[in-house]
């Protein structure tokens, strides 16, 4: 049964729906192939920072509105090159803007699950944005690539490091190097998403994949999430993990004791909590 979605707020570059714990967060420019002005970036960071915040919410799912009037889908075809400027993409005041790379952050670090449902064209900083998602599910006709060497850019962060670590070295080096198109079929065998279904079954099957998430436990989800983001992301990736073994000691009663302590102004006693092998 498809899913009773609730807009949320309304924007001018993407859409935003929840229903039953998961959010859908829509790039909105199929005239563009859904490339991201910094203004559609500033309105993904809002509703992707509003489904962080929200308990409700467990898993987001991130797609691109389509098809086009033309027949075309896309996810994202990367930063809009009609408004780039000298300094980045520029925005209504003016002021040029990288702000894509608060996005992957965010995305990367939310404790809650992304999936990417990729119909058509993830390219550029579009593929970037599937790559930093948690899953992807790929229609068939879903093609991927990178072009920046073709049109003066590159994501040297998440978008050359990381796509290493999930396709390997040499295929991220031929990805970007050679700037081709991969048909979904390709990025399936190279391990660049997880699954591949019919275009017209893309966010059912995002929903199931959701719906089967959320029956798990929120806080073991939370923690594998940035473990493995730890493995990849330095210092930051170590804070993000330790903070999760932080908000599991709150919850203790041993931690609990340290405030209360402190509170009731007396010495804590942790001499019931044991020192565990
Ligand atoms: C995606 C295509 C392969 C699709 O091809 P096709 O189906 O033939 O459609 P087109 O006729 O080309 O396009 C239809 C329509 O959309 C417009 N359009 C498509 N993509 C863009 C775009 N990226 N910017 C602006 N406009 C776009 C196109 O002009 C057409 O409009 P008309 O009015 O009808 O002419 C193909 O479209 C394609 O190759 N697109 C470009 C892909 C691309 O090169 N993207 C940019 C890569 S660079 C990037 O994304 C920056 C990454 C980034 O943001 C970043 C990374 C690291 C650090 C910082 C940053 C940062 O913030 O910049």
């Amino acid at each position: 049964m498809a899913l009773a979605w609730q807009a949320v707020n309304s924007y001018e570059d993407i859409l935003y729906h929840k229903a039953n714990g998961i959010a859908k967060i829509t790039i909105n420019r199929p005239h563009k192939r859904n490339a991201f002005r910094p203004q559609t970036v500033s309105e993904l960071i809002a509703a992707f920072t509003d489904a962080r915040e929200d308990t409700a919410i467990g898993v987001v799912l991130l797609t691109g509105a389509g098809p086009h009037t033309d027949g075309k889908y896309a996810f994202c075809a990367g930063g809009d090159q009609s408004i780039r400027g000298l300094a980045g993409y520029v925005d209504g005041a003016g002021i040029p803007r990288l702000n894509v790379l608060d996005l992957q952050r965010l995305i990367r670090t939310m404790p809650k699950v992304v999936i990417a449902l990729v119909a058509g064209y993830a390219i550029g900083g579009g593929h970037v944005l599937h790559l930093v998602c948690d899953l992807t599910i790929a229609a068939d006709n879903a093609i991927f690539g990178q072009t920046g060497p073709q049109v003066g850019s590159f994501d040297g962060g998440f978008g050359a490091s990381y796509l290493a670590r999930v396709v390997g070295q040499k295929k991220a080096r031929e990805i970007w190097f050679l700037c081709r198109q991969y048909h979904a079929q390709e990025a399936l065998e190279m391990g660049l998403v997880n699954v591949v279904v019919p275009v017209e079954q893309l966010e059912a099957e995002g929903v199931r994949w959701a719906e089967e998430i959320l029956t798990k436990s929120p806080l073991a989800i939370r923690c594998l999430k940035s473990a493995f983001n730890a493995d990849c992301d330095g210092q930051a990736g170590l804070q993000e993990l330790a903070g999760n073994a932080t908000l599991l000691y709150y919850l203790t009663e041993e931690a609990q004791e340290g405030k209360n302590a402190f509170l009731e102004k007396r010495p804590p006693n942790f001499q019931d909590y044991p020192w565990l092998p």
